[in-house]
C-alpha cells in the first residue's frame, strides 16, 4: 500500500485521468461508492445519516455517498456548508444525481445552526475538505469542526477529517477527530505522524481504480504489512546449512551494560542467523556467557569496564552491528571509527555508535558498503542538531535528507517506525504496540535487523521485514499471554518464534 503527499495525490489523478484517460466523474462515483459498502456495515439500516458536504471534490464523493444510500434506502440529509455557487464540476454533477434521485439539501451560512439540523441523526459524515485544505479551517466550517468534536455522534470522514493536513509540516490546525476514516485511492503522510495521526480515529483505505502503475510513478513511500513480509521473506531451503545464513559480529557492551549486548546476539540468531560472534570485554564475556550458549565470543582489551580502542579482523563477516551498550568515550569512538572503516559488509550502527558518529559523520558518508542507522527520535534530533517536536513535525522528510546526504539506511523508531533508503524509498511499519516502549526493546530489533541484513533480500527489504519481525511478535505476545505492562525484550525474543510459524 502506498502513501502519499497531496501533492503525489494530485499528481496520480492528474496522470489517471489525462494519460489513462478514467474521468473525474467516474473516480468520485467509485469514490463514494466504496465507501458506502464499508459504511452500510457500519450502520444500521434504519440510521439517520447526515452528510456535511464543502465545495472540493471532497463534497463531491459526500453528494455520491448520500445518492448510493438514498438509493439503498437509508434516511439521508445533506448539509452544504457552502454556497450553491461554489459547488462546480464533478461535485455539482454528483450533487445534481442526488438531487434527482429525491435527495434533499440545506445550504447553511452560519456554524451555529448545525447542532439543530444534526439534532436527529445517528450518524455523521464529514465531506466538508479532504486534501484540497488551504491552511487553516474558515468559518463556519471551522465552528462545525468545534461542534463536531464535542459531539457524542458518530462521525465518519472521507478520505481525510476536514482540516487536517495531508502532509507533515504543521502542527496548528483546527479539524475533525473522526471515529473512522475512510482514505480515498491511498493513505496519507499526516495519517503516521504523532501529532495527527489519532485524529484519523479507527481508519481504512478504499480503492477506486488508480491503477499501481500510477501509484509507483508519483510515491516513493508505503505501508510495510503482512504481505510484503510474506512476500519479500526468503524461504529457506531445505538442506541449507549454518554458512548460508549468514556469519555476523555485535560489537559493544560494557562491564555497566552487559545485559544489552546479550539481547542483540540472542535475537540475531533466533531471527535466524547461522553464526554469530560478541566482541566484547572478558568481563562480558564471563557475564553473558551462561544466556548466550549458541554464539562465540571475541576478547577486546578494557579499560575501566569499557571496550578499549583495538584493531582486530573485521573481513570475514557478513554484516556488523555495533554501539549496543558500549559507553560514549574516546576509545570507544575510536573502535567505532576503526570498524566503519574497515568493514566490507553492512554495518549496523546503534546506541552509543550513534553518539560516536555525531562528531564526524564522514564516518559514515565515506563507506561505500551499506550502512544503517537505527536512531530513536531523540538519537535522530541529536544527529540533525534539532529538537525532538521539530523532528517530529517533519520525520519523513528529514529521515530521508539524512540518508540521502549520508547515503545511509535510516531506521528511525517510533510508533510508526519510518525506514528510509539512501535512494529516498521509505516505509512505515505496521506492527508493534506500547508494550516495546521499554529498556532492552531496540538492542533485540538491532539483533534481528543484523540477521536480516544476512539473508538473500535487500537491504531495504531486510530493514523493514526486521521491523515488522518485531513488532509482530510484541502483537502475537500481547494478544495472547502478555500486556503492554508486562512485556519485556527477551520475550519479544522468543515471540520470533510465532512469528516465524504464523507468516513464513
Ligand atoms: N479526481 C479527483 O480529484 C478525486 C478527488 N477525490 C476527493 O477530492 C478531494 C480533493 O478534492 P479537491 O482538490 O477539490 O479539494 P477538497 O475538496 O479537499 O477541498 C477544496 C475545497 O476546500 C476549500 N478550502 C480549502 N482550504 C480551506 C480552508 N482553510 N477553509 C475552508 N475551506 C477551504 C476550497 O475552497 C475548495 O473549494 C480528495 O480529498 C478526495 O476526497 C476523490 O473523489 C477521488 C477522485
Ligand atoms: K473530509
Amino acid at each position: 500500500m502506498y502513501i502519499v503527499t497531496a501533492k503525489e495525490m494530485y499528481g496520480i489523478d492528474h496522470y489517471t485521468m489525462q494519460e489513462l484517460g478514467v474521468e473525474g466523474k467516474l473516480l468520485m462515483e467509485n469514490a463514494g461508492r466504496a465507501i458506502c459498502l464499508k459504511l452500510e456495515n457500519l450502520i444500521e439500516k434504519t440510521s439517520r445519516i447526515c452528510v456535511i458536504a464543502g465545495s472540493g471534490n471532497n463534497g463531491g464523493d459526500g453528494f455520491v455517498i448520500a445518492r448510493t444510500l438514498l438509493n439503498n434506502n437509508y434516511h439521508v440529509h445533506v448539509v452544504q456548508a457552502v454556497p450553491d455557487e461554489k459547488i462546480t464540476g464533478d461535485a455539482l454533477y454528483h450533487k445534481n444525481l442526488y438531487k434527482n434521485c429525491g435527495g434533499t439539501v440545506t445550504v447553511i451560512k452560519e456554524a451555529e445552526i448545525i447542532r439543530e439540523l444534526v439534532s436527529d441523526a445517528d450518524i455523521i459524515v464529514d465531506a466538508m475538505v479532504g486534501i484540497g485544505i488551504r491552511g487553516k479551517l474558515r468559518e463556519p466550517l471551522a465552528g462545525i469542526v468545534r461542534f463536531l468534536n464535542q459531539t457524542e455522534k458518530f462521525v465518519v470522514s472521507i478520505d481525510i477529517p476536514s482540516g487536517l493536513p495531508a502532509d507533515e509540516g504543521l502542527t496548528d490546525f483546527t479539524a475533525v477527530e473522526a471515529d473512522c476514516t475512510f482514505i480515498v485511492g491511498a493513505p496519507k503522510t499526516s495519517a503516521f505522524l504523532e501529532h495527527s495521526a489519532s485524529f484519523y480515529g479507527e481508519w481504512e483505505m478504499v480503492s477506486i481504480g488508480f491503477p499501481p502503475l500510477a501509484l509507483r510513478k508519483y510515491s516513493k513511500r508505503m505501508l510495510w504489512n503482512e504481505g510484503n513480509f510474506q512476500e519479500s521473506m526468503p524461504k529457506r531451503k531445505l538442506n541449507s546449512h549454518k554458512g548460508d545464513h549468514g556469519r555476523g559480529l555485535v560489537i559493544g557492551g560494557s562491564t555497566e551494560m552487559p545485559g544489552s549486548i546479550a539481547m542483540s546476539v540472542k535475537a540475531a540468531l533466533k531471527a535466524g542467523s547461522g553464526l554469530i560472534t560478541a566482541a566484547t570485554t572478558e568481563k562480558v564475556i564471563q557475564m553473558i556467557a551462561p544466556v548466550s550458549m549458541e554464539s562465540t565470543f571475541l576478547a577486546l582489551s578494557e579499560k575501566n569496564g569499557y571496550l578499549a580502542n583495538h584493531t582486530f579482523p573485521v573481513d570475514s563477516y557478513d554484516a556488523i552491528a555495533i554501539g549496543i551498550g558500549m559507553g560514549r568515550y574516546e576509545e570507544t569512538r575510536d573502535l567505532v571509527r576503526y570498524v566503519l572503516e574497515q568493514a566490507k559488509c553492512p554495518v549496523i550502527i546503534d546506541a552509543d555508535g550513534l553518539y560516536h558518529i555525531k562528531s564526524d559523520l564522514s564516518m559514515i558518508k565515506k563507506r561505500s558498503d551499506p550502512t544503517i542507522v537505527t536512531p530513536h527520535p531523540g538519537e535522530m534530533a541529536m544527529l540533525l542538531d534539532i529538537s525532538v517536536p521539530e523532528l517530529l513535525k517533519e520525520p519523513f522528510r528529514y529521515a530521508a535528507e539524512f540518508a540521502g546526504k549520508y547515503n545511509v539506511y535510516v531506521v528511525l523508531k517510533g510508533k510508526y517506525t519510518i525506514i528510509t533508503a539512501p535512494d529516498g524509498r521509505q516505509a512505515v511499519n505496521t506492527t508493534g504496540n506500547p508494550g516495546l516502549a521499554k529498556g532492552g526493546s531496540g538492542d533485540v530489533l538491532t539483533g534481528i535487523s543484523l540477521a536480516m541484513a544476512m539473508q538473500d533480500q535487500s537491504i531495504f527489504e531486510a530493514l523493514c521485514n526486521a521491523c515488522f519481525i518485531h513488532g509482530k511478535s510484541a502483537d502475537l505476545l500481547v494478544a495472547n499471554e502478555h500486556s503492554f505492562y508486562d512485556l519485556l525484550a527477551s520475550d519479544v525474543i522468543k515471540g520470533i518464534t510465532d512469528v516465524y510459524r504464523t507468516f513464513s
